[in-house]
């Protein structure tokens, strides 16, 4: 594939308007083509500033266009599993936002369409993996450099939550994160999940329990925990501690510049998850892209979208029960090894 990528993104929300604004001014070799979402006025909204793409309301339209040559999907997750099987039978590079879908058996679908197809054709939305710390923890994790590692501490906190994020959602939608990053860092499969409910914030919505603990170990033993606490008022913070047997590793947390002035001295918290990670979005879509300019696909792959998504059934199930809750995996396709 020579020419540009030629981007459909489908849904204009937070997200999508984050990566069309990516697209259009900071990767090299894509071009935001078109822009889906039921909401004309914003998929028009959303292409005001980029001359030669339309505005759709209907993603198969867009998939139907022989002009369209990469997808990138940023509609809310339950949504995904549709557009993922429609863009498939394109046979075209498929970037989908985490969760790839909200539970394991319609991710497993997904996992099996495309090894039906024979080849990697989706990249899933985890960015964290292209965090620069999150790249220089797993080194010295890789390297064994400060031993094994023995356990990894989480801190997932989100200024506030928007209208209809359930429950379930601190699971599927944020702890989600987690369960790859636990994965990546690891190189191991999730054993077990369990959730651990305490005193909640009066900040959360009627519905919700926030925060949660949630407590996870892998094949080899390594134990992990998540704070995951979505209406924490003062700011987006994600950070990791990780204990090896020679050493602790912390990343994420405060960084400069630390200000002193008029009798104080500190920083600033990133406000959302934008500014938290927004290098690493860029890092992400670029890999995609130059990945996809050479026919091949990288990153977090299906696979990996439907072992988090077991992850998270096993989680839902343990929000439920506050009992430890099994990851029940199917055997992994030669295609993912
Ligand atoms: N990687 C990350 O850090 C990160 C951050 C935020 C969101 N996300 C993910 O991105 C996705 C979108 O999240 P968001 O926060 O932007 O949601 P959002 O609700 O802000 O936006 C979703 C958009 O999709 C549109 N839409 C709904 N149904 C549609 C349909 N059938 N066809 C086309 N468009 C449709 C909506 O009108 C809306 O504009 C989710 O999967 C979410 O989990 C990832
Ligand atoms: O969809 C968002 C996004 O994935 C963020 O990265 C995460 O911190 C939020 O908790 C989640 O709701």
């Amino acid at each position: 594939m020579s020419q540009n990528l030629r981007v459909a993104v489908i849904g204009a929300g937070r997200m999508g308007i984050d990566h069309i604004q990516r697209i259009h001014r900071r990767i090299h070799g894509a071009e935001v083509a078109a822009v889906v979402d039921i909401d004309l006025d914003r998929a028009n909204a959303a292409i005001a500033d980029i001359p030669g793409a339309v505005a759709l309301t209907d993603a198969q339209a867009a998939l139907d266009n022989p002009d369209i040559n990469a997808v990138l999907i940023a509609t809310p997750g339950f949504l995904h599993e549709e557009i993922l099987h429609a863009a498939l039978v394109k046979d075209i590079p498929i970037l989908c936002e985490k969760p790839l879908t909200p539970d394991a058996e319609s991710a497993w679908k997904v996992v099996q369409a495309e090894e039906k197809l024979g080849r990697k054709r989706i990249q899933v939305g985890f960015m964290r993996r292209y965090d620069a710390e999150y790249a220089q923890l797993g080194n010295i994790i890789r390297s064994g450099e400060l031993g094994e590692l023995l356990v990894l501490h989480h801190q997932h906190r989100n200024p506030a939550t928007p209208p209809g994020f359930t429950n379930e959602m601190l699971i599927n939608d944020s702890v989600v994160h987690e369960f790859d990053a636990v994965r990546f860092f690891t190189g191991e499969e999730i054993t077990s999940v369990q959730v651990r409910m305490g005193k909640r914030t009066r900040n959360a919505p009627e519905g919700q329990h926030d925060p949660q603990h949630v407590l996870l170990e892998t094949e080899s033993g390594v134990l992990a925990d998540v704070e995951i606490y979505v209406n924490a008022q003062y700011g987006y913070e994600v950070a990791t501690q990780a204990s090896f047997e020679e050493g602790v590793v912390s990343i994420g947390s405060d960084s400069g510049p630390y200000v002193r002035t008029q009798g104080r001295w500190g920083g600033t918290v990133t406000p959302g998850f934008e500014e938290r990670f927004g290098a690493a979005y860029d890092v992400e879509i670029q890999a995609w892209v130059d990945a996809a300019l050479k026919d091949e696909i990288g990153g977090p792959s299906a696979w990996d979208g439907y072992a988090t998504a077991a992850c998270c059934e096993a989680g839902v199930e343990a929000q439920k029960t506050g009992g430890k809750v099994t990851v029940a995996l199917n055997p992994k396709p030669a295609l993912y090894n």
